[in-house]
């Protein structure tokens, strides 16, 4: 039966390859004839579209950045040698992981140890994070025992789901475990136990399954994980109700928290909730990754930076990309329903004010390619993994209540793109003196420089792109 399982996913492996193959051998040959036919404008847009929808570099780029000791993909060890279970090995090369990234080789170990070890992890956006703490609660859960073992909290519905796809696809070939997700509308009868070991959701409804519910013995949990930690914690009721599920847990249960940012004040908090915890923790200059290119353009008003958008649009072709701006519901009709559905865009709108089933059907067509262009608010700034996006813009930047720039915000948007050492763009748009001032903040914050971009010409945002 295993064996079965593992000539299939190598099936699926070798089927995948050979459909990008075949692509790139069309690609190449198309490439040739216009180059002959002394095309060189369309061979030179085709070659620049091969590059960016990493076709050709993609994978060896990922090869060459896991040999360098200086990027966060970077591994010495196979996934073999961090002593995973063979049907998680088979879940994880499954997915087309070759190696292990830098943050899944340094916190495996640690989450796996016996006795079990607390740890609070900062990683950079899209190295990985997610599928360290699958596997790591996917290693502890015994499929014997019928009751939930793992809880994992998320700060929103989307991101709960889509880990749940993680955890699913990780634990392909481990059927023996279930999962169960523990979010708004799933709802149960009333005085039911239930039977899977691991259960993903967010906080009010995990909270409420724990204590008002019991449908989860939270004195049998072994592994509590909190994903975007550092938002679960500064965020009042996340806070609240999260510390709540944790009191209910036993002393020895083993406490992960991870995520991409850790503003200060949060790092001291997490330091006093998490007892002894190993510390796994970026310098500030760390923080941004080098394979996504940051730019500002400068725009007079909202129609201006519209403007700015189109010439993007007309200059480079983007295979998807998200648009974030205030929680304005004025900017996001104008952006996603008029002006750029007007320009012949796919269009998709998601922002916090919608149901929540209907956040998460926007987010699958998205990812699903049905649309090419997600005109969102912060609702989508952390986690979402759509491997396509190759460009992210600040159609406004990210402030906090009191007008201060929000590093941690425009950290997480930006790594929208650049996903596991894809490259990325990432254009803000700086429309008044004071959002300058924020541009700046942000620049100086993380100490990387923030090139000025001119969108009235063509070739310089040509250049950027290739
Ligand atoms: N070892 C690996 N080899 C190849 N791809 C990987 C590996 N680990 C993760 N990935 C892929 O990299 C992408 C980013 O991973 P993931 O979403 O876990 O990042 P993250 O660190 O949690 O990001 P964020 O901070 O945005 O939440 C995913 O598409 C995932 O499938």
């Amino acid at each position: 039966m295993a064996t079965d399982s593992w000539a299939q996913a190598v099936d699926e492996q070798e089927a995948a390859a050979e459909s990008v193959n075949r692509n790139l051998r069309n690609t190449i040959l198309q490439l040739f004839f216009l180059f002959f036919s002394q095309e060189d404008k369309a061979a030179q847009s085709l070659l620049n579209k091969l590059i960016r929808n990493n076709l050709v570099n993609n994978t060896n780029q990922v090869e060459v950045l896991q040999k360098d000791p200086n990027s966060p993909l970077y591994s010495v060890k196979s996934f073999e040698e961090l002593r995973l279970k063979p049907q998680l090995l088979q879940g994880v090369y499954g997915m087309g992981f070759n190696r292990p990234s830098k943050i899944q080789e340094t916190a495996l170990p640690m989450m796996l140890a016996e006795p079990p070890q607390n740890l609070i992890a900062q990683s950079q956006s899209g190295t990985g994070k997610t599928a360290a703490f699958v596997l790591a609660m996917l290693s502890h859960v015994d499929p014997n025992n019928r009751y939930p073992q793992c809880l994992c909290v998320s700060p929103t519905y989307e991101l709960a789901l889509q880990t749940g796809k993680v955890i699913e696809q990780m634990g392909k070939h481990y059927p023996e475990v279930r999962l169960v997700y523990a979010i708004r509308g799933n709802k149960l009868q009333r005085g039911s136990k239930l039977q899977e070991q691991i259960v993903i959701g967010t906080p009010g409804t995990m909270l409420d399954w724990c204590s008002k519910f019991k449908f989860i013995d939270p004195k049998k949990i072994k592994v509590f994980v909190l994903d975007e930690a550092d938002v679960m914690i500064a965020t009042q009721g996340h806070q609240d109700q999260s510390i709540r599920i944790q009191r209910m847990l036993p002393k020895n249960c083993q406490m992960l928290l991870f995520s991409a940012t850790f503003e200060e004040t949060v790092w001291n908090f997490a330091q006093r909730i998490v007892p002894d915890p190993n510390i796994i923790k970026l310098k500030r200059e760390e923080e941004t990754l080098d394979t996504i290119k940051q730019y500002y353009v400068l725009c007079n008003s909202k129609e201006e930076k519209f403007q700015a958008l189109c010439n993007i649009y007309g200059a480079i072709t983007i295979a998807q990309a998200m648009i974030f701006c205030h929680v304005n519901k004025a900017t996001i009709s104008y952006l996603a329903l008029w002006e750029l559905s007007r320009e012949g865009h796919q269009v998709a709108l998601l922002s916090g004010e919608m149901q929540v089933e209907q956040r998460a059907a926007v987010i699958e067509r998205f990812r699903d390619g049905k649309e090419k262009v997600l005109v969102t608010t912060n609702v989508c700034a952390r986690g979402i993994d759509v491997e396509q996006v190759s460009v992210v813009i600040n159609f406004d930047l990210p402030v906090d209540k009191d007008g201060n720039p929000d590093n941690e915000t425009y950290l997480h948007r930006i790594g929208r793109t650049g996903r596991f050492g894809k490259r990325g763009l990432a254009i803000n748009m700086v429309d008044s003196k004071m959002s300058m001032n924020i541009l700046n903040r942000i620049q100086e914050h993380f100490n990387k420089k923030i090139e000025k971009l001119d969108t009235d010409d063509l070739d310089e945002i040509e250049k950027i792109a290739s």
